[in-house]
């Protein structure tokens, strides 16, 4: 088992302001790698999902991997082009896409818009055609399965806001077929993120199996199944598991998925490529004993991981100043936003713990520095790359 942190990059911390997102890039590639490697034999192709990070140098080290993008907004394609992404590697998915992000998209000539509702294929058909262009399009398709994952980020059940229900896709057919400056090119799912058991993307396979059925009964040729992303990451023990079994992931879809000799499988994974390789560092600023309580409060808040306060979400505390210390010591670990959700871990076993210690709070690459906030006037979040540690 390598650890993330050792005493020698430990030491190279302390002249760091803090707080800061640390980011081991040979974990970062390390993982990109396997990943590579898992999904190349089954030739599927993997976009990455922007939304989970949108670092420079990540995005760079993505695209030099050979990965496409899955971007929700204009913001994104602008960002994955700017970096490099090749256009035709670029998925639009996102319940609101603007009329001004749509042009843009289509100026780009991307290679999908995953549409989620009638009236955006009416629209986008409607900018295509001022355009004179034809838009590429993926019908993303409630499959009303559940990711059993925080309800949070669920996003694949009726009762959610995402994709087009299968009540509603004849009427997706009827406009398809009436719209001129739309192609449509397959279908689309995403059933909601951090997802660990595998038989749910067994059961999203049968559920992607009958909907391509559906459409090809109606003439209506499927060749990308888009299945998106969601696969989980061992937030418990980052330096045990610190890669995801993406083998044991895309042999899922290998062998439950109906895929013809002319079609694409499409992933679009976020967390399981970028979560392990960040740690968010902080620097203890008090500790405040109380009589039931102890508390740590850190220099770090939900201003820069918003994680916890939002889905009270795990993320493992270590004290990297004390990191051979055995003496364990309950503490309440907090930041300092004028928030009481502001809490990092309640009951959290540390070593004595005292004022200038440093702290990592682990797994952060993915949702973490993107949801950052300048809430109460907090600066820009700040970053420190492994590869520029002396
Ligand atoms: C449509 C879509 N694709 C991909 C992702 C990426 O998910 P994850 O980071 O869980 O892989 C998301 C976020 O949940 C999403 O909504
Ligand atoms: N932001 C969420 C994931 C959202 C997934 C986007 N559909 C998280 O931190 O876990």
């Amino acid at each position: 088992m390598t650890k993330m942190f050792n005493q020698d990059i430990v030491s190279s911390f302390e002249n760091k302001e803090t707080p800061f997102y640390y980011y081991d890039l040979s974990l970062l590639k390390n993982t990109l790698k396997q990943c590579a490697e898992a999904a190349n034999p089954y030739k599927f192709h993997v976009h990455f999902a922007l939304k989970s990070n949108f670092n420079q140098q990540i995005l760079t080290i993505i695209k030099e991997n050979g990965f496409g993008a899955d971007c929700v907004s204009g913001g994104e394609i602008k960002k994955a082009v700017q970096v490099g992404f090749n256009a035709a590697q670029i998925v639009f998915a996102g319940v609101g896409k603007s009329d001004t992000e749509i042009n843009y998209a289509l100026d780009q000539n991307i290679f999908s818009f995953n549409v989620e509702s009638v009236q955006e294929l009416e629209v986008i058909n409607e900018l295509a055609a001022a355009k004179g262009k034809t838009a590429k399009v993926a019908i993303r398709i409630n499959p009303n399965v559940d990711a059993h994952t925080h309800h949070y980020i669920t996003t694949g059940l009726d009762e959610n806001k995402f994709g087009i229900n299968s009540w509603d896709l004849p009427l997706v057919a009827e406009t398809l077929k009436k719209c001129a400056h739309l192609s449509f090119i397959g279908i689309h799912f995403h059933v909601g993120s951090q997802i660990m058991d595998m038989n749910v993307f067994k059961s999203l396979c049968i559920k992607v199996n009958e909907m391509q059925l559906w459409f090809e009964e109606r003439g209506m040729p499927v060749k990308v199944l888009n299945v998106g992303g969601g696969l989980g990451v061992d937030y418990q023990n980052p330096d045990k598991n610190p890669i995801p079994d993406f083998k044991a992931y895309f042999k899922i879809f290998n062998d439950f998925l109906t895929v013809k000799p002319h079609q694409e499988v499409h992933f679009e994974l976020g967390r399981a490529l970028v979560a392990q390789c960040s740690s968010l560092i902080s620097k203890v600023l008090y500790i405040k004993n109380g009589i039931k309580k102890n508390f740590v409060i850190l220099d770090a808040g939900m201003t820069e991981l918003m994680r916890p306060a939002l889905y009270q979400a795990f993320h493992k505390i270590e004290n990297l100043s004390k990191l051979e210390s055995e003496s364990q010591i309950s503490y309440d670990v907090v930041g300092p936003i004028c928030e009481s959700s502001d809490c990092f871990g309640k009951e959290v076993a540390l070593p004595e713990t005292k004022r200038g210690d440093l702290i990592a709070l682990r797994t952060t690459g993915a949702y973490g520095e993107v949801m950052a906030s300048a809430y109460n006037l907090r600066p820009d979040i700040r970053h420190v790359f492994s590869e520029e540690l002396s």
